[in-house]
């Protein structure tokens, strides 16, 4: 056409590049569909409660597919069942902060969510600066009307029943001087109670379904618990339940937080001065870090969240977020006032920001020294969900943890897709950082790794016990035994 004269050569590129800009966004949806079908069933879960991921996905994700087909039933249902997956997959108490919506910034939700989500807050900014930087705009999503439903809580469906009574609150002990020991160091990790659950019943948030019947226990430092239990029974909603993001139920569940004097939030693991330390200490060596997040309680969840930008942001997320996310004040300005109090952390995070080496370290540290490499350094953006392996995304998401070193922390299958060698190695780096876990594995081999296990029992309630859980003790020396046995 163009030796005929019938069409300019300018017109050929043109239709080039329209081609190509079609194709490309037909392609997200294409390789995208298994995921959508594969999670269409599991939207229905979805509560108000969640809409911050809701929102901060739809902000971050996939504009292109929703622009080509706004309204149309096929792209909405993806875009479903893709934020259901995002939501089983990157649910976390240190991804998910309270409530917001789209990229207006965020909304406060109550105190016991906020205390929950003090690292969060950071976390949900973080995700909107994400979203941000894909240049989305809220108001793209305008005619979508069953997510607004969602986003709303209008839609009868996703109405949350009255918060009932499952409480969440936060005791912070000040350790003044007087227990500073003689020689100046605080006394070694002691026996202090991290976390406490009192009669806490679970239910289903539309049916009432009754998941988990008065279960109370203790967890202390370096009380590593293990939670077993028939698919269905409620291993996975007791943990939301601990992370604040399961409301539906009756209990009291008490995080124990300590402050060591020097800071509010960072607790210094080992000191040698009679004084608190004014700087924070440390040295390049991740083992050595001096300072952890005393009051962090992450959530590790089977498929980690991983952020759009550079390997050094997977690092440091979501510790280090505000800075290397350029995450604004302001995104947080409604921020709940337990995470105001952050303040301080957020300060002395920064002068603690681990180093180039400290992050080489760490990935070697978990066995990924060769993604370096591979990925050509530190600072190249990839979209890592799909360049790693789910195992590989499991040993980022422990590199994560060995560099912030909450003080507790929740591993739902966290280890799944590691081999045995592989999770017993990551199991031994968290325990000898001094974290204590609470983990969610079907895998006898996990039993080397814990003190006490909860069986839980699929509620059943002709039985008429007044509980389906039990507690024991992890006899070591057996436990191995039987391990080299099933193995
Ligand atoms: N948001 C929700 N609304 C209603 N029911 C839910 C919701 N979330 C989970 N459930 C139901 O609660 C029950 C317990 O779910 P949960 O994910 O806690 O089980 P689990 O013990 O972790 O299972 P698995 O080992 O298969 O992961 C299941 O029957 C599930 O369908």
């Amino acid at each position: 056409m163009y030796f005929s004269g019938k069409i300019e050569f300018g017109v050929i590129n043109q239709s080039v590049s329209a081609f190509n800009h079609i194709l490309s966004d037909f392609s997200l949806i294409v390789y995208q569909f298994q995921a959508i079908s594969a999670f269409s069933a599991v939207i229905d879960r979805l509560e108000p409660d969640q809409s911050m991921l809701v929102s901060a996905f739809l902000a971050g994700y996939g504009l292109k597919a929703l622009k080509l087909a706004t309204g149309t039933r096929v792209v909405l249902h993806g875009f479903k069942t893709k934020l259901t997956e995002y939501w089983n997959s990157g649910i976390s108490s240190d991804e998910v902060g309270p409530t917001c919506k789209g990229s207006e910034g965020l909304t406060s939700e109550g105190p016991e969510v906020g205390a929950q989500g003090l690292v969060t807050d950071a976390i949900a900014s973080a995700i909107l600066a994400d979203a941000r930087r894909r240049s989305i705009a809220s108001d793209a999503f305008d005619n979508i009307g069953e997510f607004d439903d969602v986003l709303d809580g209008t839609h009868s469906s996703y109405v949350l029943e009255p918060d009932n009574s499952l409480k969440i609150s936060f005791q912070h002990d000040i350790i003044k001087g007087s227990l500073f020991e003689s020689n100046g160091s605080i006394p070694p990790d002691e026996d202090f109670k991290l976390l406490e659950i009192q009669n806490l019943t679970l239910q289903t948030p539309k049916s009432g379904r009754t998941l988990i019947l008065d279960l109370s226990l203790e967890i202390n430092n370096k009380d590593h618990l293990l939670v077993m239990g028939p698919s269905g029974s409620g291993k996975t909603s007791l943990l939301r339940a601990l992370a604040g993001l399961w409301r539906s139920g009756s209990g009291k569940i008490t995080f124990f937080t300590r402050d060591m004097g020097h800071s509010r939030s960072l607790a210094p693991m080992d000191m040698s001065s009679s004084e608190p330390l004014k700087e924070p200490v440390r040295d390049s060596k991740i083992d050595s870090f001096k300072y952890r997040r005393a009051e962090g309680v992450f959530f590790l969840p089977q498929r980690p969240y991983m952020v759009l930008g550079t390997l050094r942001e997977q690092l440091l997320y979501p510790t280090w977020v505000e800075e290397s996310f350029g995450v604004s004040q302001d995104a947080s300005s409604d921020a709940l006032s337990f995470s105001l109090q952050m303040s301080s952390l957020q300060d002395v995070c920064s002068e603690m920001k681990p180093t180039e080496d400290d992050l080489i370290h760490v990935l070697q540290d978990v066995h990924l020294g060769d993604i370096i490499s591979r990925f050509k350094g530190l600072d190249t953006t990839y979209e890592w969900s799909s360049v790693l392996s789910l195992g590989e995304q499991q040993r980022l998401a422990f590199a994560r943890l060995l560099l912030s070193k909450p003080k507790l922390v929740l591993l739902d299958e966290s280890t799944s897709a590691l081999d045995d060698a592989n999770e017993a190695h990551l199991y031994r780096r968290i325990e000898a950082a001094g974290i204590t876990y609470v983990s969610i594995g079907h895998r006898r081999t996990l039993y080397s790794f814990h003190n006490k296990v909860l069986h839980i029992l699929k509620f059943d309630p002709e039985d008429g016990s007044k509980t389906n859980w039990h507690l024991e003790p992890i006899n070591q020396s057996s436990t191995y035994e039987e391990a080299q046995k099933s193995s």
